[in-house]
């Protein structure tokens, strides 16, 4: 029988009573966001390759975004009206494709954000995609399953005259999940007439998802960790790690980075963090947190403010939930001597300036946590060829296309003294400009 509430609506109705959400890092001095954020990691790749002031608007700037009204009939008979959008960022190298987020606090420049890097992030792993980002600014845990069901059914056929197997193809972000995919998928077939699998990645299996998309994400993070703990001569198998965020990208990767060896001693989520110096027992957390809703309280830590999870003392630092939450005014504080960025646009460019000129590693959101592009991109051509690989399959192939990546990025950043932020945003930016010039739509 299917289920009367989600997932995320059950963590919520079960959490701890009277648990609030807490700041994930100290408060962000004011302004810039992460749209400012993503425009002047451009403007510097811009900068390095020599383009013109046209090619750098083209790149700049979203080709198509649609804002929609998205009304809701509540299960108590109120209704209730939230804003969604669709960001098509770039095309020029195939359709566009990013996930769909909801959360209270999505905005129209946030969205904008999160599709720029999305392009930049396909171009990086040469996945024949453009960049898109959609977001609906709701709480879902303040829904039940059947008010996010017609939520976003409604979402759904609002973009629905942008969105297309061959145009745009959404896939889970923040407070989305398969089952989310699974309405999208099917409110767009009957409105074509005909099931179309590849409409949306990120789908239940049995709809025709891909084996090893829900944990691709976490994967690629951890490949990318060990390789980068490596490079800055740490032995994973005696490294320390920190985990901010404990969802669908930061639980898996708190996973595989213990079962590789690695302790992880603090994470955290949006109320609050735990600490065990030890190492946490990540079964048992998970556990906990599906009886619970939340890392709070875990009996096998101690508990600890989430800000302070950024400024522990270990060797790596995953941040895995929301942006900017390293600024300038914590990245002087942070102790790790290596951060992969799991989560998109976690850390400002203020801050990159403050952690590079401290010796600190940052390996960026466009490599670290594109596993989970590439194995949406895995699902697609197995939905459009109607033909499934293993997982076995699935995982080899996602390890080799990071882990070139990784290398090739690597190789270009230390040939020019490069951050790898700015060696990968430039070697990307290349790709879809390339695309650009001989399309000739170079201004
Ligand atoms: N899912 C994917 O395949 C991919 C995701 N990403 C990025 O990874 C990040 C996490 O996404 P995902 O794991 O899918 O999302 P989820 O919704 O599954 O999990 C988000 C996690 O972040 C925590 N969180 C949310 N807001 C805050 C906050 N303000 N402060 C502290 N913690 C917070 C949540 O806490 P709580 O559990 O209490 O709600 C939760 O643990 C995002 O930046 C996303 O864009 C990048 C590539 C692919
Ligand atoms: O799997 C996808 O298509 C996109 C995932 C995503 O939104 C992201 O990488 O930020």
């Amino acid at each position: 029988m299917a289920p009367t509430t989600s997932p995320l609506a059950d963590a919520a109705a079960s959490a701890p009573h009277g648990l609030e959400t807490r700041p994930s890092a100290a408060p962000r001095p004011a302004e810039p966001t992460p749209l400012a954020d993503a425009r002047v990691q451009l403007a510097e790749a811009v900068e390095l390759l020599g383009y013109t002031d046209g090619l750098h608007q083209m790149l700049a700037t979203p080709r198509r975004e649609l804002s929609v009204a998205v009304p809701l009939r509540m299960d108590n008979g109120e209704s209730r009206l939230y804003l969604g959008y669709r960001v098509q960022h770039n095309f020029s190298r195939g359709p566009a494709k990013g996930g769909l987020r909801y959360a209270p606090n999505v905005n129209l420049d946030e969205v904008r954000a999160l599709a720029m890097w999305m392009t930049w992030k396909c171009a990086l792993l040469d996945v024949p995609y453009g960049g898109a980002k959609g977001g609906v600014a709701i709480d879902p845990r303040q829904h039940s399953m059947a008010e996010l069901e017609r939520v976003t059914r409604r979402y759904t056929s609002e973009i629905l005259p942008i969105i297309g197997p061959e145009r745009d193809i959404p896939a889970p972000d923040i407070g989305t999940d398969e089952q989310t995919m699974a309405w999208m998928m099917d409110t767009y077939s009957v409105n074509s007439g005909y099931t179309v699998p590849g409409i949306v990645t990120g789908k239940p299996i049995a709809l025709g998802g891909s084996l090893g998309r829900a944990s691709a994400t976490s994967r690629g993070v951890t490949h990318i960790a060990l390789a980068a703990l490596r490079h800055a001569g740490f032995e994973p198998a005696r490294s320390t790690a920190a985990v901010q965020g404990f969802g669908k990208v930061g639980a898996d990767a708190a996973r595989f980075l213990a079962e590789a060896g690695v302790r992880v001693t603090a994470v955290s989520d949006q109320y609050g963090a735990v600490l065990n110096t030890g190492g946490l027992d990540i079964e048992a957390l998970t556990d906990h947190v599906r009886e619970t809703g939340s890392v709070v309280g875990f009996p096998g830590a101690d508990a600890l403010d989430g800000a302070d999870l950024l400024t522990q003392d270990v060797d790596l630092l995953v941040p895995a939930a929301v942006e900017g939450v390293l600024h300038e005014g914590n990245a002087a504080d942070v102790l790790a001597k290596v951060i992969v960025e799991g989560a998109n646009g976690p850390t400002t460019p203020t801050a990159d300036r403050i952690l590079r000129e401290r010796g600190v590693l940052v390996v960026p959101d466009i490599l670290a946590n594109a596993g989970g592009v590439i194995v949406s991109y895995f699902e697609w051509v197995q939905a459009n060829q109607a033909y499934w690989w293993r997982a076995d399959e699935v995982e080899s192939r996602l390890e080799e296309r990071m882990l070139n990546a990784w290398r090739h990025v690597l190789g270009y950043a230390e040939a020019r003294d490069l951050s790898l932020r700015t060696a990968a945003t430039a070697l990307a930016v290349e790709r879809v400009a390339e695309a650009h010039r001989l399309r000739g739509l170079y201004p």
